[in-house]
């Protein structure tokens, strides 16, 4: 299974909020950008793969939202508003939750009021988890197991004191070249270099 996980600093967790950030500064595209290239391929979607947005921009807790490309049913089009109103439903789905509980949205898309920080501690149980780097090792020369979980932020950096928690669940540096791309660019070149390798 690919798994990705964006970790969306700047997304409200208020939906009105999240669709009026379009173009703005919280620049609420990259998460409709992201799930484009993790999910869709042209006349069809993939199989295997599973996206977690973590939105950040919070009153209460970040809300952690789950799709999985091989349950969802409908994703009524993949152009930005349909897959902000997925996000913003989801939203709306898990207002008044308390901590760390979940509910489900629709076939394949659930949401919970969990950390990044947890998530990934979760995650290392089942997955290798790589966090995107322009300084790791390049992708090309990095082996991969079944279960990779790549892990991207929007343009607001990840903290530091993430880095040294992921490093202690065992978390590698990978890089796709010199230049600093977007989240949902990177996504493209992951699955395209995992294509290859299948
Ligand atoms: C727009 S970048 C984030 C930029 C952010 N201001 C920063 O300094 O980290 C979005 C995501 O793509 C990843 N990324 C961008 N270019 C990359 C590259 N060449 N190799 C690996 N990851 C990259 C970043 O690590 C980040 O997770």
């Amino acid at each position: 299974m690919r798994t990705f996980v964006l970790r969306a600093r700047a997304a409200s967790t208020d939906s009105q909020q999240l669709l009026a950030a379009i173009g703005q500064s919280a620049h609420a595209e990259i998460l409709a950008h992201t799930i484009m290239n993790c999910v869709f391929v042209a006349q069809s979607h993939r199989e295997d793969v599973v996206v977690y947005l973590v939105l950040e921009s919070t009153a209460d807790y970040s809300r952690t939202i789950c799709i999985n490309a091989n349950e969802v049913r409908d994703f009524s089009g993949f152009h930005e508003m349909a897959l902000l109103k997925k996000v913003a439903n989801a939203l709306d789905v898990s207002k008044g939750m308390g901590k760390e509980q979940q509910r489900q949205v629709e076939q394949g898309i659930s949401v919970r009021t969990l950390s990044f920080e947890k998530l990934v501690q979760e995650l290392a149980q089942d997955y290798q988890l790589y966090m995107m780097d322009k300084k790791g090792t390049n992708i090309r020369e990095q082996d991969f197991d079944e279960n990779p979980c790549f892990l991207l932020t929007d343009h607001i950096p990840m903290p530091k004191k993430s880095f040294n928690s992921l490093k202690r669940l065992g978390t590698q540096n990978i890089s796709l070249g010199p230049k600093m791309l977007f989240a949902s660019q990177c996504v493209v070149l992951i699955h395209n270099e995992l294509d290859y390798r299948q």
